[in-house]
């Protein structure tokens, strides 16, 4: 299976190829379900995995059905009440945390290798993803020894408030495609920190990299039942599943804002916790003082990083009068030179869309936007010269309000920007969206920086930074675009239960 990844090579391509090792051990075709590699109870289904870059079919995994996944949760519930995972102290499960962190890092290319071939991702962001990926595993590796609880000193004499943090017991974490590891480590990582145990659904579209990444956690010697992950291409029935069963105490979920809304709607019968990271609308503004040189370089990491399907991904440029030629034109000139092609190739920076459901999303609202007479000064086409999935990085100046790009998250690389007067206008505009997920602005005016970054509507801020993540600060939206922080000293409180203890009738003296 391993040597179709090399597709690129296979076609000839003239882009020049980053070094692929051939074989990888980590490549799985099974589903992990209580230490044990398994198929699909439904006949041994499976499904196929397809590199966006050229359609060839990279693997099959098990497509697993609802009674799989319950049995992954019986495994996880069981793992939870066992001795081998329960009596583990916090330094214990730092240190395994700390040998899954070390393998994957010994195990960094192979990853990065495995998930450009399901992702499209170019080959050098997908090692920046690992390393990002394994900084979750790393930080709530030391995380796991500081979930302190409090004594608080009491109105009642003889009295102690003592408070605790427990685990929750089994989450369930339901994961996108666009970071097939980071997601499930800022996951994963915090869970496993605080002592609950989980089951991965990961995304029909990368699979592979879920697997191999909890391959590394069974070799690290983390114990049978405590991940398991379940691959499906059915994902509703065994979403909703989550949703119902008692035994599931918490749900982690990242992607749509529409499936969020379902899972939060459908899990609240049983008052879970809940944790949604869901899609964004990020402003990102450049004001009269900004620098433009900045500028333009955080607008090309944050709209092209992964082809601009990241949520954090600055979806609405707005840029002020007194500079907007200057940083059109720039953007333009930069936007021109970016490489496309398969991410295997080592100086490509923007690959394929993941799939044709994107790809006519992307297609479509660039056709809305021309219809309702923006004007498209860069790309606007598919190149299907490079594979049916390209889609050319576009610039749509004078997009209208009534335009789906004014409005809606595009998740690929059409940059729209929008022209404005004055700050106030800016802000209101930036804000005037259901979302709240990142936003962005250039200025070198201090006063200009405190009010704006406080009147943003949005949980993450970058002033002259267009890349803001990383595993250190809290991730996670306002309004529609989730609830909940992930990454951080917060990432852990969605796994843990407070408990308050009443010490009474205590004799002091
Ligand atoms: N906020 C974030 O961190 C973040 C990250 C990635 C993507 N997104 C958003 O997600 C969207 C695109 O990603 P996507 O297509 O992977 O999203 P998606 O919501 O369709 O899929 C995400 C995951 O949910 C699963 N899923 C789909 N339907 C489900 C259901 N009914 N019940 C349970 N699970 C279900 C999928 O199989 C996948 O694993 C974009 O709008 C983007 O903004 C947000
Ligand atoms: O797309 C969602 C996550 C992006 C990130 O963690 O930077």
């Amino acid at each position: 299976m391993w040597r179709q990844l090399s597709g690129v090579a296979r076609t000839g391509s003239s882009l020049s190829l980053c070094r692929m090792r051939g074989f990888s051990a980590l490549v799985q075709d099974k589903a992990l379900v209580d230490g044990a590699w398994v198929d699909s109870s439904n006949a041994k289904a499976t499904f196929e995995v397809r590199n966006p870059a050229n359609g060839a079919v990279i693997g099959k995994v098990p497509n697993m059905t609802v009674a799989d996944a319950q049995k992954a949760i019986d495994a996880a519930k069981q793992a939870y009440e066992s001795k081998e995972w329960r009596s583990l102290t916090a330094k214990d499960r730092s240190n395994l945390l700390k040998k899954w962190h070390k393998l994957i890092e010994q195990h960094s290319q192979e990853i990065a290798e495995i998930m450009t071939a399901e992702s499209g991702k170019p080959i050098n962001e997908s090692k920046g993803e690992v390393a990002y990926g394994n900084a979750f595993v790393e930080w709530f590796a030391e995380e796991a020894r500081r979930i302190y609880g409090e004594i608080v000193p009491s109105a009642s004499p003889n009295r102690e408030i003592i408070v605790m943090k427990q685990p929750i017991g089994v989450a369930a974490l339901i994961t996108p495609w666009n970071f097939p590891m980071a997601m499930i480590t800022r996951k994963a990582g915090a869970a496993l920190a605080a002592g609950c145990t989980v089951v991965v659904k990961p995304s029909e579209d990368t699979p592979l990299t879920a697997l191999a990444v909890a391959k590394l956690a069974v070799d690290a010697g983390i114990p049978k039942g405590v991940i398991n992950v379940v691959t499906t291409n059915k994902a509703a029935p065994i979403g909703d599943l989550f949703c119902k069963s008692p035994d599931v105490r918490g749900i982690s979920f990242t992607g749509s804002t529409e499936v969020g809304k379902l899972l939060f709607r459908n899990s609240a019968d049983g008052i879970k916790r809940i944790c949604l990271e869901l899609g964004g609308n990020a402003p990102f503004i450049v004001f009269d003082s900004a620098d433009i040189e900045k500028a333009v370089d955080g607008a090309m990491a944050s709209k092209f990083r992964n082809c601009g399907q990241t949520c954090v991904s600055a979806n609405r440029f707005f840029v002020q009068d007194g500079v907007y030629d200057k940083f059109v034109g720039q953007l333009k000139k930069r936007v021109e030179a970016l490489k496309i092609g398969d991410g295997q190739g080592c100086d490509v920076q923007i690959g394929p869309l993941i799939n044709e459901m994107q790809f006519n999303k992307v297609s479509g609202f660039v056709e809305d936007a021309r219809s309702k007479k923006a004007n498209i000064i860069l790309g606007g086409q598919p190149l299907p010269d490079k594979g049916s999935l390209f889609y050319a990085p576009t610039i749509v100046t004078d997009v209208p309000p009534s335009a789906q790009l004014y409005s809606e998250e595009v998740f690929g690389p059409v940059v729209s920007i929008i022209r404005f007067r004055d700050e106030d206008e800016a802000v209101k505009k930036a804000n005037d969206t259901r979302r709240g997920l990142a936003g962005y602005f250039y200025s070198e005016n201090l006063q200009q920086v405190f009010r704006v970054a406080k009147r943003l509507e949005v949980g993450m801020v970058g002033v002259n930074e267009g890349i803001i993540s990383a595993a250190e600060a809290p991730f996670g939206g306002v309004k529609e675009s989730g609830v909940g922080r992930e990454g951080s000293k917060h990432g852990i409180d969605d796994y843990v239960d407070i408990k308050y203890i009443c010490m009474g009738n205590l004799k002091y003296d």
